[in-house]
């Protein structure tokens, strides 16, 4: 009975109008209970003829039976765990043990623990392989090989593909793995395909095809092909059917006519080839006549049904081990890599830290120049005597009163450096040395005096002249705004002082608005905490992003990801796995986010935690599937990265962390109010400044947004990973 047939099967790479073709016609019988070796140079389509065999691709035309089924059919087993595929890159997770490899393999093919252990101590010894413990990243080639090797035989799979598995292995393995195989295939029905460069060692299959330029030229045993061509190696064989078949080595669509039979379009005598009928030396289980035939493919009908069945019930009675496998697998390989375990637990405390000491605090070290008209040297200035005194006939005596501000100014705005002239200080102030400088007339004091004595008959010249001026660099607004605004409470209380002692009511000094008791937060809250909400978010979310993408790359690059769907684990359990590891990350990330706020930089929660834990985790699990949508449509880590980095600023920009949402203009507003981050973090700030919980509509509007990014980023995932299956 055949294991593999494969009629007339045609595949093309690129485009229908352009087509590269790899696989032209070609005919292929592979019977069960024997080892096939498909033989063929570099590059003439055998890994794209067995991708085809597993399920991984599908032909562009002709028909492909595996173990009587088609690839890739509803309870079929393939791909599963019906066969067992090693790929010719290692395909195996870098930071898992050769033990864990191995078990891991098992446990998505569905075996019990007992049966993958009895299976490991056999493996073990047959392959000489590693010792348990050693981290697959740590194996040599030849060791890797093995250990990959070891995994697509553990279940003991009806049909086993091996692509180049001795490369890099010394003879005696070499010899071993052989000898092996022939061993398997002969006490059992298990089929073997075997891919090789060392075309000698081939001639302990029982058939061998000789594929070049997407057809085979000839199929038969090893002994049968040396005879037919009078060669004394199977290497010689080949050459001359290659002589025979033509020079070019690539296949030119234009010279193919579809329409044409198979038989026609290749005029090289091969062996039976083209026939659509297994060549019968290849045969080692008897093939029955044409009547037990059709008895035969009633059997197999009913023996398809029954499989169908059998794994559907595998299916389902192993999807929760395969989560758990798979989910064992994300873990260690995360935990065991030091970036990962930076990555996702220390880089949020990092960013906090970096965030908390250098945004939103008071500016320090700055330098503003003083220049007073009435003081010629300021080491008298601090003199306690120059005090406003209050004459009994109710009027105040000024001396010197610019020295009074600039005492009572200090040190804490801004470091006071004194000049004698205001071209001096200008010059200072151009040069950079100071920030600005404050200017005094000289007759500053007596103006004063006359200004509030008099009040509206005060001459215009006292008025000018009590008036202090002040020039800052405006090209830092914040600290310019900064000192405009300090200079200013300064002077108000200096002013009020001053009434005081004057024996004014101090209101006076006031200007005539008086800001209350907030509404919600207080005066004193800090830009930091208007805008730590968001900031938190958004860490959180691009963090996701950007692991989830790498790690799905990555796993997608190294073969690992196209390994595991062979074995039958369908991409949504890989993806269910994927969200539930994080998931588990997530909510542990955003509590140890909103501990450390808490604990460290003293921003509490008003609201309940549980709340602002739910919309943080939400947030990072959104920023998960982006990052998940990302790897799906993008080819390499770098593309990933241009996409991931210009997504960030647009959406940091727009989101109001850095600006009020209110000073855009107002048909952008409409737009960003939908973006993941603008709505959620004003909840969040709703949560922690105002205490509000999530019956308010203005928290759990977040959790609204949030919730329709990770339903649309889900879909648009679902739509990528289908349309590449
Ligand atoms: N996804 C793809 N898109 C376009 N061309 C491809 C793709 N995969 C493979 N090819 C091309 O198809 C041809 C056959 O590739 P394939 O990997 O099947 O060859 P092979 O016989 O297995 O070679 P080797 O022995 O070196 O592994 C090669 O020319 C390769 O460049």
């Amino acid at each position: 009975m055949a294991a593999v047939e494969v009629r007339n099967g045609y595949k093309y790479y690129g485009s229908k109008s352009n087509p590269k073709i790899i696989l032209n016609y070609l005919n292929m019988n592979v019977m069960r209970g024997s080892i096939y070796g498909l033989l063929g140079a570099s590059g003439c389509g055998k890994t794209t003829l067995l991708s085809c065999l597993v399920g991984q691709r599908q032909l562009n035309s002709g028909e492909v039976t595996v173990l009587g089924m088609k690839p890739g059919q509803p309870g079929s087993g393939i791909p599963g765990a019906r066969i067992g595929y090693m790929p010719q890159e290692i395909a195996l997770v870098d930071e898992m043990t050769v033990k864990e490899t191995i078990f891991y393999f098992g446990r998505i093919y569905g075996l019990k623990e007992e049966q993958i252990r009895e299976k490991f101590k056999i493996l073990r010894s047959l392959l000489q392989l590693p010792p348990p413990r050693q981290l697959v990243k740590n194996c040599s080639g030849g060791q890797q090989r093995r250990v990959s090797f070891a995994c697509a035989m553990i279940h003991e799979p009806e049909l086993l593909i091996l692509d180049e598995p001795t490369v890099g292995l010394d003879p005696m393995l070499r010899e071993k793995i052989w000898d092996f195989l022939v061993e398997s295939t002969r006490n059992s029905k298990m089929a073997v395909i075997i891919t090789t460069h060392y075309i000698e060692e081939a001639k302990k299959a029982n058939c061998i095809g000789l594929m070049r330029n997407g057809v085979l030229l000839a199929e038969d045993t090893p002994i049968n092909i040396m005879i037919k061509f009078e060669c004394n190696s199977i290497e010689d064989a080949f050459l001359i059917l290659s002589q025979k078949q033509g020079d070019s080595d690539i296949v030119q669509p234009n010279t193919i006519n579809t329409s044409q039979s198979p038989a026609i379009m290749h005029s090289v005598e091969v062996i039976d080839a083209t026939s659509p009928e297994p060549n019968d030396m290849c045969k080692k289980l008897p093939l029955v006549d044409e009547n037990d035939n059709k008895t035969q493919r009633t059997d197999q009908g009913g023996h398809c049904r029954e499989q169908e069945t059998e794994n559907r019930k595998r299916i389902l009675f192993t999807t929760r081990g395969r989560i758990k496998a798979l989910m064992t697998k994300n873990f260690v390989q995360l935990f065991r890599q030091p970036s990962g375990i930076i990555f996702m637990l220390f880089f949020p405390l990092i960013q906090l830290t970096c965030f908390y000491l250098a945004i939103g605090k008071t500016p320090t070290n700055l330098k503003l120049g003083i220049v007073s008209g009435e003081v010629n040297d300021y080491a008298t200035c601090f003199d306690q005597n120059l005090r406003t005194v209050f004459n009994h006939n109710d009027t105040c005596e000024f001396k010197k009163i610019s020295c009074r501000y600039i005492t009572e100014l200090g040190d804490d705005i801004a470091e006071r450096v004194y000049y004698k002239t205001e071209e001096e200080a200008y010059n200072a102030a151009k040069r950079t040395e100071v920030l600005g400088y404050i200017m005094f007339p000289s007759n500053f004091s007596e103006s004063m005096r006359v200004r509030m004595e008099e009040g509206r008959y005060a001459d215009d010249g006292a008025v000018e002249n009590s008036v202090l001026s002040v020039h800052i660099d405006m090209t830092d607004q914040q600290i310019g705004y900064f000192i405009e605004r300090k200079l200013r409470d300064s002077f108000g209380s200096f002013v009020k002082n001053v009434l005081a002692d004057c024996n004014l009511p101090a209101g006076l000094g006031n200007i005539p608005i008086q800001f209350q008791e907030p509404v919600y937060g207080s005066f004193d809250i800090e830009f930091q905490q208007y805008v730590a909400p968001g900031v938190v978010m958004t860490m959180v979310f691009f963090l996701a992003t950007l692991m989830t993408a790498a790690v799905f790359i990555s796993e997608r690059m190294d073969g690992v990801w196209d390994r595991t769907l062979v074995a039958g684990v369908s991409a949504m359990e890989m993806l269910w796995a994927h969200l539930l590891t994080q998931l588990i990350i997530m909510a542990f990330q955003s509590f140890e986010v909103i501990m450390y706020i808490g604990l460290v930089f003293d921003t509490y929660n008003k609201g309940d935690t549980a709340t602002l834990i739910g919309l943080l985790t939400m947030t990072a699990f959104c920023g998960m599937l982006f990052g998940l949508l990302i790897s799906v449509y993008c080819k390499s880590h770098t593309e990933a990265n241009f996409v991931a980095t210009g997504a960030f600023y647009p959406m940091i920009i727009l989101c109001g962390l850095l600006w009020p949402l209110e000073g855009m203009p107002k048909s952008l507003q409409d737009i960003v109010l939908f973006f993941p981050f603008t709505i959620p973090s004003i909840s969040a700030r709703n949560i922690i400044e105002k205490g509000w919980s999530i019956t308010n509509w203005q928290v759990y509007n977040g959790f609204i947004v949030m919730s329709v990014w990770i339903v649309i980023f889900f879909t648009l995932c679902m739509v990528g990973l289908k349309r590449k299956a």
